[in-house]
């Protein structure tokens, strides 16, 4: 088909939306046909059908959703583009599982919108595979509207339904299990248990019984039958914290219980099969360590089919303050406390600060103050003094650290009248900033600084009088 002249609907409760998109698609050649609820674009299905829809997630009665849905079993087929400000990981996953073609986080460019039509419209029909909707038990959600966060999005809700495995990479704290758990809920294996273990936090020695479990007296302290964590995740998804520290030894053996699907476990006779997605997360570098011998290539292949990272949290500063005032409201609420709120300045400040522990230590920074603040309104003065000072100085501040440190040093000397001093340094620094500016023009110089000419000039007067003294 030539893709211009193509018919699109455009389906958002949001007349605005609506309007600005349909100007764009017009321009750039497409047919656009707009609709303030599912319900009409629905009814008008009856009759006719377009090569391509973009729909609103969040509108009143039928959401965008449950569109994508009816839609998937409309013959002939066509592609849907879904635009929501919702950018949680549910309705992306869910809208990709529904089908959609791809997915736009509200507020987008134009340019992306076409763009996506484009591709939209360049897909050969029948591509979209759609399956039915599944509703999930509520977990602890993603929280981010960063960019970064909004890419991660729209790759777990790619990759959930895929089954693949999944390598996630990202510094300690930044949400690589939260990441993990909604792949797994995300996925045909969301009724299965989601098992979870961290490698780093289990000794060496017991981390290969954890794993595929033991016998009754397969070793001294094995008192009972101990099913292990592949065991356990069976049909579900097991996801491996902290990969990079797994001895080399245990790393040879995965390697062959992930390649067989069977294994025994330690003491035992019995061949255990196990039918397990496994994700595995890593703060280090895979590729270096493999570089070192100290973890395998093979194994990092097996683990690392697709690989999802997650930013740090000091390079997706635009999510701290809405990750702030999420933990302090859930923690002010489970300490039973009256509502608190962060001043402007505090958001700020945490949003300037670099927070080398990530989402955790933001997290945990909250619960303390829900509980240690005694007002309702957190300020500067309250965040840990580690925080307030890595704030980025200004020039004024950068300027007052200065004169305070004159001020100290010239005090502690024994000196007197360091005001009249400080203040005739002051007049002399602007004055002669000023008129360096307006190349010795005192009545522009004046006006820059805001004083009258003949204010200028008497101060300038004084100024040199005490400079000569002075000199
Ligand atoms: N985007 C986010 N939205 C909401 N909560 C988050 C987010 N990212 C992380 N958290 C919370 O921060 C804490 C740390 O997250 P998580 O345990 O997933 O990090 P991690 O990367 O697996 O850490 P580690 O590498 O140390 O194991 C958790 O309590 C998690 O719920």
């Amino acid at each position: 088909m030539n893709e211009t002249g193509a018919t699109i609907w455009i389906v958002d409760d949001d007349r605005a939306v609506r309007f600005v998109l349909a100007a764009a698609l017009r321009e750039a050649g497409y047919q656009p046909r707009e609709f303030g609820d599912a319900e009409t674009a629905l009814a008008a299905l009856a009759d006719a059908t377009p090569d391509l829809l973009f729909t609103d997630v969040r509108m009143p009665g039928a959401s965008g959703l449950r569109l994508l849905e009816r839609i998937a079993a409309h013959e002939p087929r066509f592609a849907v583009i879904v635009m929501s400000a919702f950018t949680d990981v549910a309705s992306t996953a869910s809208a990709y599982r529904l089908g959609a073609f791809d997915y736009l986080p509200k507020p987008f460019d134009l340019d992306q919108a076409v763009a996506a039509a484009r591709r939209a419209l360049a897909q050969p029909r029948n591509v979209a595979t759609a399956t039915s909707a599944q509703d999930h038990a509520e977990d602890a959600e993603l929280i981010g509207r960063s960019p970064g966060m909004r890419e991660l999005f729209r790759a777990i809700g790619r990759v959930a339904a895929s089954g693949l495995g999944v390598l996630i990479t990202g510094e300690t704290g930044t949400g690589k299990e939260l990441v993990a758990r909604a792949l797994h809920r995300e996925s045909a294996r969301a009724a299965r248990p989601f098992i979870a273990l961290n490698t780093a936090a289990i000794p060496a020695e017991l981390l290969e019984s954890e794993l595929f479990g033991h016998e009754l007296g397969a070793f001294t302290g094995a008192a009972r039958r101990h099913a292990g964590r592949f065991e356990q995740a069976d049909g579900g998804t097991l996801f491996l914290d902290e990969i990079g520290d797994m001895p080399l030894a245990l790393q040879t053996r995965l390697l062959r219980v992930l390649a067989a699907g069977e294994f025994y476990r330690i003491g035992g006779r019995e061949l255990i099969r196990a039918d397990v997605r496994v994700i595995a997360a890593t703060h280090q570098d895979l590729d270096a360590k493999v570089a070192r011998g100290e973890f395998r290539a093979d194994l990092l292949h097996r683990l690392d089919v697709v690989r999802v990272h997650l930013p740090a949290l000091r390079e997706r500063r635009e999510d701290v303050p809405l990750l702030a005032e999420h933990f302090l409201t859930r923690a002010v609420a489970a300490v039973g406390s009256a509502a608190k709120r962060f001043s402007p300045a505090a958001l700020g400040a945490l949003r300037d600060y670099d927070w080398p522990g990530n989402v955790r230590q933001l997290e945990n920074l909250c619960r303390r103050l829900a509980v240690l603040t005694p007002g309702r309104e957190i300020g500067v003065g309250d965040l840990p003094p580690a925080i307030v000072e890595s704030v980025p100085q200004n020039e004024g501040a950068g300027w007052s650290t200065a004169l305070r440190a004159w001020a100290d040093q010239r005090l502690a000397t024994g000196a007197e009248n360091i005001h009249a001093e400080a203040h005739a340094e002051f007049e002399r620094v602007l004055l002669d900033a000023a008129l360096a500016a307006h190349g010795g023009h005192r009545q522009h110089a004046a006006t820059s600084l805001g004083l009258s000419r003949n204010t200028m000039t008497r101060k300038l007067g004084s100024s040199r009088r005490k400079r000569n003294r002075v000199d």
